[in-house]
């Protein structure tokens, strides 16, 4: 007995005993051509309306994805019948339910009639709210949907509309019985589909015969009936649905900020914030992502579930997938907030975790990382968001660092290959090229992939010689590469920065773009910061800074156990532990650093000698140093707000958080300037008052001394000019929207790259 995968399954496959069979259509439609994706017995299809049918071609697909071609197979020759079938009595119901929304508008016409002009916007609102069904609300359709839906071929609704239409929709809408759960698919027509355009849009979501969710070629009635190039199967039809086209365009919102560039975003990361965080990368999967949707993308992120977070929901949804020739089930939980999607991936290999992300040795981690990175590239076909699985059309995959670098390459071998998934792309951030997910060659067969692409992982290493790379595989393979500044996109292109991968960066220049990262403007804000709620710290803005900075720097150091004392400049140091963030130089000037009248406080984890050389200072120095080993974003909000500097001496840095928080909340970094840090921090300059903090040209102790110094002359001596450097860092936009809007270009020239 065929069977649909689980909840929402692509359309394309159909399970039997445990395999599956894929279906792709064999001929692409032309745009004169009106396509309909239909929800049939298990098979979805695309049919031009009273004309013959698509040949598709069966291909058997491994439940781990791989897809092989065997040719035309006999049993499609029913199954075409069945669905040709199928498929009539479907359209029937389609007719007859534009007739429907026709009649109730023009009731709904009537009643407006009858009701005084001043009172007929409140009416209408009233009726959307309450979800009055006496008075059927035609507007509905064109209100309770996201915009996206209006603009996108893939006619998703985002999840919040999804509810609310779900809500409102069963009292206008008779409901449709159908066996089969739903599934997903959008046409194959990447030019004009995905161009976002209105009138192009032609596909209808399988999830419109679903009886609970409205259908998107009714809530986005503009996208479905106004091709002028449709051949309508009745004239009264048409009428119908330029009918309600008009409904549509009645309330129609303004349009999303990415304008006709609407589409499915799935960032895919090994931490996400606050769920899971161990640096800067947590934090932008927390938060590029809401930039993202408030752009009016639909916009999914996809993480690995470590501990039990209250918030999600289980979906129900199981998955199994090869691992080292074991199989594996994942499960998926699901939370919707600041109108993104966040799906978190269950397995026991990422449970337990949370405070180890990282942890085990290379081979687990690798392991973790493959079950992810298969897992991840179908969650747009199974699970549902919203009760709406995206589903891989208009769809990119932004995919981070090495840990997230296998998913373009399982998207282009276990699928864009064998024809699945044409028109997804992936886009790679590097936001740290110096960990790039190395072994020996031998570790290529746990990837699990064919043997051809052995050479994608395979890098000459002067040292080792020839070794596997995850990070060089998913550049190669990934449609477009962002990294986190433009200076660190330079520097990857030297053989100094690109840490043994500079040359395949070179090779794909044309495909690299830096975007300095933005930060989170509600969680990193001194104005809400709840961090700033208790303990004697406050909440303060630039109006208030000179008496609520104060407050927080009193509060810190009480709360730190140092003297308090508001005329002593208070440094601050968080980060990782590593060579990556300069802490030895920090050590080298500590000496330097006591001799002046400071106050010192370091926050991280990391590398145990540092953790060590922390403590060390600490015990040495306790009327001046605090060395906090340990992981509390919550002493890291205090300490930015508290301290008055922030030092970041890192000997390279992508593109660094803690300097714009510092500047966020009026803390003047002090900075090496290098890959971000040099592209945010500009130097103060006090003949013309501009600049926003001090920066150091080589990683050297001594050139932080000389900043620092400079630095602290300043805070000491000219107040005013001071205040202005704080005014200057606090009323720069460091917000993600920015970055957000440049990121939407990539994925746009992601989409339109063949
Ligand atoms: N002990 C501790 N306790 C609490 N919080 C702590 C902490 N140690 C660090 N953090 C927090 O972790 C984040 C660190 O972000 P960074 O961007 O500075 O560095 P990271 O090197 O991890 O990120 C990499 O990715 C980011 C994102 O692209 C790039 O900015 C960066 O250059 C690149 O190295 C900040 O939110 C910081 O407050």
């Amino acid at each position: 007995m065929a069977s649909i995968g689980n909840s929402c399954s692509s359309p394309f496959i159909i399970e039997r005993n445990g395999e599956s069979k894929a279906f792709v259509f064999s001929t692409f439609r032309s745009r004169k051509m009106k396509t309909l994706g239909v929800v049939n017995g298990g098979v979805s299809l695309f049919y031009n309306k009273g004309k013959q049918l698509s040949r598709f071609k069966p291909l058997r697909v491994a439940s781990t994805g791989d897809a092989v071609g065997l040719g035309d197979g006999d049993d499609s020759e029913n199954s075409l019948q069945a669905t040709i079938e199928k498929s009539k009595k479907v359209l029937a119901m389609q007719r007859d339910l534009l007739q429907q929304i026709a009649e109730r508008r023009k009731l709904v016409s009537s009643i407006k009639g009858s009701v005084t002009d001043q009172d007929e916007d409140e009416d209408e609102d009233e009726d959307f709210s309450t979800g009055d069904s006496s008075l059927p609300n035609p507007d509905l359709t064109s209100r309770s949907y996201n915009r996206v839906d209006v603009v996108n071929n893939g006619s998703i609704p985002s999840s919040s509309h999804v509810n609310s239409t779900t809500k409102n929709e069963s009292k206008i809408l008779p409901s449709v019985e159908v066996q089969e759960k739903p599934e997903l698919y959008f046409a194959p027509e990447k030019a004009s589909s995905n161009n976002g355009s209105i009138k192009q849009s032609k596909t209808i979501d399988s999830k419109a015969f679903k009886s609970d969710v409205l259908p998107s070629y009714l809530s986005s009635s503009k996208a479905q009936v106004t091709d002028e190039e449709e051949e309508s199967s009745t004239e009264a039809d048409s009428k119908e649905a330029a009918e309600v086209d008009d409904a549509a365009v009645e309330d129609e919102k303004p349009p999303p900020l990415a304008g006709v560039n609407v589409m499915n975003i799935i960032l895919v990361a090994a931490e996400c914030a606050p769920w899971s965080k161990t640096g800067g990368l947590g934090d932008v999967a927390g938060s590029l992502p809401k930039a993202l949707a408030r752009r009016g993308h639909r916009v999914m992120v996809v993480a690995p579930r470590y501990a039990n977070y209250a918030d999600s929901q289980d979906t129900g949804v199981r998955k199994r997938y090869k691992v080292n020739g074991q199989e594996l089930e994942v499960s998926y939980f699901q939370a919707y907030v600041d109108g993104v999607d966040f799906v978190f991936m269950d397995s026991p290999m990422f449970q337990s975790m949370q405070n180890n992300i990282y942890g085990g040795n290379r081979l687990d981690i690798l392991k973790r990382m493959v079950l992810f990175c298969k897992a991840a590239v179908e969650v747009p076909w199974h699970v549902p968001c919203g009760g709406v699985c995206y589903g891989d059309g208009n769809l990119v995959f932004i995919a981070n660092d090495w840990h997230t670098a296998l998913l373009p390459v399982y998207l282009k071998a276990y699928y864009r290959d064998n024809g699945l998934m044409s028109f997804t792309r992936s886009v790679l951030v590097i936001h740290n090229i110096a960990h790039q997910g190395r072994g020996p060659v031998e570790d290529f067969s746990y990837v699990d992939l064919p043997e051809h692409y052995m050479d994608l992982f395979k890098l000459y290493d002067p040292i080792g010689g020839d070794h596997f790379n995850i990070f060089a595989a998913g550049l190669k393979t990934a449609d477009r590469v962002v990294t986190v500044s433009h200076g660190y996109s330079w520097e990857l292109k030297t053989a100094e920065g690109g840490w043994g991968l500079h040359r395949i960066i070179n090779e794909n220049d044309w495909k690299l773009r830096g975007i300095v990262n933005g930060i989170d403007t509600k969680e990193w804000n001194p104005q809400y910061d709840i961090h700033l709620k208790s303990d004697g710290y406050t909440n303060y803005s630039l109006e208030t800074l000179q008496t609520g900075k104060p407050k927080c720097k009193a509060a810190l150091q009480k709360e730190l156990g140092l003297p308090v004392r508001e005329d002593v400049p208070l440094l601050g140091f968080i980060g990782r532990l590593d060579q990556q963030k300069g802490v030895d130089l920090i050590a080298e000037a500590i000496p330097w650093m006591i001799g002046q009248d400071v106050q010192l406080v370091m926050l991280g984890t990391g590398r145990p000698d540092l953790e060590q050389m922390l403590r060390q200072f600490e015990n040495e120095h306790r009327d001046k140093v605090r060395g906090w080993v340990g992981f509390s974003v919550k002493t890291a909000h205090r300490i930015t707000a508290g301290a008055d500097i922030l030092l970041m001496p890192s000997r390279f840095e992508p593109c660094g958080l803690n300097q714009l928080y510092a500047m966020n909340y009026g803390t003047i970094p002090v900075v090496h300037a290098v890959g971000g840090l040099r592209d945010t921090v500009q130097q103060f300059n006090p003949f013309e008052e501009s600049g926003v903090g001090w920066t150091f040209d080589s990683a050297d102790a001594s050139k932080l001394i000389h900043a620092l110094g400079n630095c602290l002359l300043t805070y000491r001596q000219y107040k005013t000019s001071w205040e202005g450097l704080q005014i200057r860092g606090m009323k720069q936009d460091l917000s993600w929207d920015n970055a957000a809007e440049k990121y939407e270009e990539v994925l746009v020239a992601a989409k339109y790259q063949w």
